[in-house]
């Protein structure tokens, strides 16, 4: 069963309608660099609704260890994840399980940063480029997924209710995640999409 994170939650309706249809994750952006960001007091808000069993990833992108540490202490996230080019004992530095981010924009040149992250626990291949912004809705040649990586393997970047299916049959990743492929606007989360998205990926198996 491929797991289902959906990412860049501001409403606390939003996010308990993806833990209602069946999401396994939601994703809280604390990066200032993002149209998603959820201020601390919003952030605890969304994760003291939400029920049992549905995990908050926390997401930085090149961002100040001191905010990361305010997050931890604030919102008790149960992983964090790291989009920016954050080395592995920098991401480590926390003592929490986390996910590194890879940015897939520049093709098989990226492929060889997925061995610079032992410490992860899993590792999220997203479609935007170096340097730019994740949560763009860009995607990459899903055929680049790897088979032969120890670590959970999450596929990102530009996912829709539409594309996940075939996204899942091409890479057989670990995890999706998603963020504005469930959206009418960023950070607004669009019911029927949310739902189509669950269910596609569901059906996908
Ligand atoms: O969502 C954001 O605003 C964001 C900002 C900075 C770094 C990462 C961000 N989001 C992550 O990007 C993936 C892919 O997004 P999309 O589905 O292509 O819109 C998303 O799942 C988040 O993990």
């Amino acid at each position: 069963m491929t797991r289902i994170k959906c990412c860049g939650m501001t409403r606390v309706e939003d996010a308990l309608l993806a833990a209602k249809l069946g999401a396994d994750a939601i994703g809280l952006v604390f990066t200032a660099r993002s149209k998603r960001r959820v201020t601390l007091a919003q952030a605890r808000a969304i994760a003291s609704a939400l029920p049992p069993f549905v995990g908050i990833v926390a997401l930085f992108m090149d961002d100040d260890a001191e905010l990361v540490h305010e997050v931890i202490e604030a919102v008790q996230p149960d992983l964090l994840q790291f989009h920016g080019e954050e080395p592995d004992n920098w991401c480590a530095q926390f003592g929490r399980r986390f996910l590194k981010a890879i940015a897939m924009g520049e093709g098989r040149a990226a492929l060889h940063k997925l061995r610079r992250y032992p410490s992860a626990a899993g590792l999220l291949l997203d479609g935007h480029g170096l340097g730019e912004a994740g949560g763009s809705g860009k995607a990459f040649d899903w055929s680049l997924m790897p088979t032969d990586l120890a670590q959970p393997l999450i596929l990102a970047g530009g996912l829709t209710p539409t594309n996940v299916a075939e996204a899942i049959r091409v890479a057989h990743p670990w995890a999706v995640d998603v963020a504005s492929g469930i959206e009418s606007a960023p950070g607004i989360k669009d019911p029927q999409k949310l739902a189509d998205f669950i269910h596609a990926v569901r059906q996908a198996g």
